[in-house]
């Protein structure tokens, strides 16, 4: 039997404890340790639309693999009929870009149905807008609202035996008892490893009661200055800015630009009931970091290590993918030591 510890309680810590649950079984005990666990993880203020995005140069092939496995998850789970109780809208999503690159992104296939938007569309929002679109595109995607989703992967990893404990860990050092710690902090890491190529990408939405509202719009949703609307279960999200700041504090001046071209988009939303505004701090890497470590504590000791961090804007999007790559790699270092498993 190993004992594994998990630092991180948001998508990726919770997503990764129950795969590696699923892929090692009875052979392994799992304790989470956080400082924060839901409702008050970056992950419970996203918006939870499936759409990989602001992940630096992170290899097209690895976005591919991590993409589809939490797209695959989720059809599975809507398929099942677990939507309500998971989290999980089938949405359709039209994206418009104004300037940049007009390719279609590589993930675009994954989804369940897509296509370019034709010139007469584009006409059509461009009229509405005022804006000069030259490219857009629609696709049916998910929305996996953390709010429901980690409550409900909770549950069937306290059902599998798992454990918490809320508490900061400053260093590894702490958990060298453990045979195996799986590292799953977001920005956490950027103090905790002084790692540099994290960068704190600042989220700002309003969530609004707009039952009425099905469809998602992004517009020039990789540019600083995007703005979107993502329906929700019990609210719609409009948002979002993207500027590099460690700043939680709501500023008034991003409350304020939700007003104005997202209700040009859609009138209805004029005068609608505002649930609250929300910042969160998105953990962007110039890479996705999901490897192996072996640290040597200050005694010199040596703990094995699997990082799994840094997913900007797309850790709820690729949130299963990469807790399947993060149980496969703990197999395989586990596996070296073959008397326990
Ligand atoms: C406004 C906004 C909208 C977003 N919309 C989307 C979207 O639509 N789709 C999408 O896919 N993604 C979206 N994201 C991005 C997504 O939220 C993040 O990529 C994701 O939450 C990262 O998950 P995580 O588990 O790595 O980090 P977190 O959710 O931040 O969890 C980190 C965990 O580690 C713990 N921790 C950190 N340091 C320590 C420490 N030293 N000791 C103990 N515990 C520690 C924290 O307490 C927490 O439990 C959005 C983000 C924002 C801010």
């Amino acid at each position: 039997m190993y004992n594994i510890a998990i630092i991180g309680g948001g998508c990726m810590g919770v997503a990764s404890a129950v795969e590696i649950q699923k892929l090692l079984g009875d052979k392994v005990t799992v304790t989470i340790f956080a400082e924060k666990f839901t409702p008050d993880t970056t992950s419970d203020v996203a918006a939870g639309l499936w759409e990989p995005y602001l992940l630096g140069d992170t290899k097209p092939e690895d976005l591919m693999k991590f993409g589809l496995g939490t797209y695959n998850y989720l059809i599975q789970l809507w398929r099942e009929g677990k939507a309500k109780e998971a989290g999980i809208s089938l949405i359709p999503v039209i994206n418009l870009v104004e300037g940049g690159d007009d390719e279609l992104p590589i993930w675009l296939p994954i989804t369940l149905g897509y296509s370019k938007l034709t010139p007469n569309h584009l006409e059509s929002f461009n009229k509405q807008l005022g804006r000069q679109f030259k490219f857009g595109f629609s696709f049916i995607s998910f929305t996996w609202e953390a709010r429901r989703f980690l409550p409900y992967l909770m549950k069937h990893f306290f059902d599998n035996g798992g454990k918490t404990v809320q508490r900061r860990i400053d260093s590894f050092d702490e958990l060298s008892n453990f045979d195996l710690i799986v590292n799953c902090t977001g920005l956490g890491a950027k103090e905790m490893l002084q790692d540099s190529l994290l960068t704190p990408i600042r989220g700002q939405i309003r969530r609004v009661k707009a039952p009425w509202q099905y469809t998602c719009y992004l517009i020039d949703y990789e540019k600083e200055d995007s703005c979107y609307i993502i329906p929700n279960f019990e609210s719609v999200v409009l948002g979002g800015t993207k500027q590099k700041s460690f700043d939680v504090t709501l500023n008034e001046s991003d409350k304020n630009r939700f007003e104005g071209h997202l209700e040009k988009l859609v009138p209805s939303l004029k005068n609608t009931e505002v649930v609250g505004d929300f910042v969160g701090l998105r953990p962007y890497r110039t890479k996705v970091r999901i490897e192996q470590e072996f640290w040597k504590t200050k005694d010199g000791k040596l703990v094995k290590v699997v990082h799994n961090y840094g997913h900007g804007g797309s850790g709820i999007s690729l949130s299963v993918g990469c807790g399947q790559e993060t149980a496969q790699l703990v197999k395989n270092i586990l596996e070296v030591d073959k008397s326990k498993l």
